[in-house]
């Protein structure tokens, strides 16, 4: 089977660098609804690719500053932990400016997280001829040398034409780890966190079993809430699912010889989770059989269809 690769990106850059056009464009005729997340997530998603291949989600983060106050320092911090839980940075870096000291100062900022890919797009390159484009290209790596940005890639990009915004497309998915689609396909939706949460316990249920279970399974969250008395900067989020199968039979595959198959199912969703909720989370899985819940309209009801 082809790997399937899913995560966040995101894209940085002073006012008007082109960021949320770009969102656009890389997002396509699908659409980009800015959709406020419940208060768990941080993340403020702009807008999710579908690919056969691969799901990429576009999440803002806010502005970063010159810290002037403590309370500035304090967001900056938070800008950086946003930073640290994408998979792929884009720097916008419009080509029709020179790179200036809000740049760079965003640049150093970028060059004390570790490991993370960082991409330097040269955006609104159709404003400028291809000399200026060239010359934009040097700074912007003469820029990464110089501050400690090591570029994965230096990108010119138009998303007014439309160039290279595919090119673009493909090296972002191609930073993101393997994992199953963390939204539904077609469409950027309000659903509640619980929902994507049970369908990604759901997914890892199946995942090798999927002949013999087809549609047997459903997942209810039971509970999500974040654990109490937990430092502020160590959140944690007790996230309890009840897998329900349709017969015992089948109880006994999602849970497997000694529960191995079910600590499986567990150690594959979670990162998911924390990925869709963005803090860490302590997973406690159930399985229970609703006899033949397909067939009765109050365990359907119950299971939320
Ligand atoms: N010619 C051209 N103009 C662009 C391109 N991308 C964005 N623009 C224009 O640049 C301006 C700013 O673009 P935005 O996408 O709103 O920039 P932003 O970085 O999201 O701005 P903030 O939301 O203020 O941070 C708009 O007028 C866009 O039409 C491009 O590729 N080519």
């Amino acid at each position: 089977m082809n790997t399937f690769r899913s995560g966040f990106a995101c894209f940085v850059g002073r006012p008007n660098a082109g960021k949320s056009t770009l969102t656009n464009a890389l997002v396509g005729e699908k659409v980009a609804i800015t959709s406020s997340r419940p208060q768990t997530t941080r993340h403020v998603i702009r807008g999710l690719v579908h690919r056969p291949d691969a799901q990429l989600i576009l999440v803002d983060t806010p502005g970063l500053h010159r810290p002037r106050t403590l309370l500035g320092e304090r967001l900056n911090d938070l800008v950086r932990s946003t930073w640290a839980e994408v998979d792929v940075i884009g720097v916008c870096l419009p080509a029709d400016q020179r790179i200036g000291p809000g740049d760079r100062y965003l640049i150093g900022e970028l060059a004390k997280i570790r490991r993370r890919p960082m991409l330097a797009l040269a955006t609104k390159s159709d404003k400028v001829a291809p000399e200026r484009l060239l010359e934009h290209l040097a700074s912007i790596a003469a820029a990464g040398d110089e501050l400690g940005v090591e570029w994965k890639h230096v990108v010119p990009v138009s998303a007014v034409s439309g160039y290279q915004v595919e090119h673009l497309r493909d090296l972002l998915i191609a930073e993101l780890p393997e994992g199953v689609a963390l939204y539904p396909d077609g469409h950027l939706t309000d659903e509640p966190e619980e929902m994507l949460v049970a369908e990604v316990i759901r997914e890892a249920s199946l995942e090798g079993v999927r002949d013999e279970l087809p549609h047997s399974i459903a997942v209810v969250i039971e509970e999500m809430v974040p654990r109490e008395d937990r430092p502020e900067d160590k959140p944690l989020v007790d996230v309890r699912a009840t897998i329900f199968v349709e017969r015992d039979s089948q109880k006994g595959i999602v849970i497997g010889k000694g529960g191995s198959r079910l600590r499986q199912i567990g150690t594959d969703s979670r990162g998911q989770i924390e990925r869709i909720l963005g803090t860490p989370v302590f997973l406690d899985l159930r399985v229970k059989v609703a006899k033949d819940w397909q067939r009765d309209p109050k365990q359907l009801r119950r299971l939320g269809f």
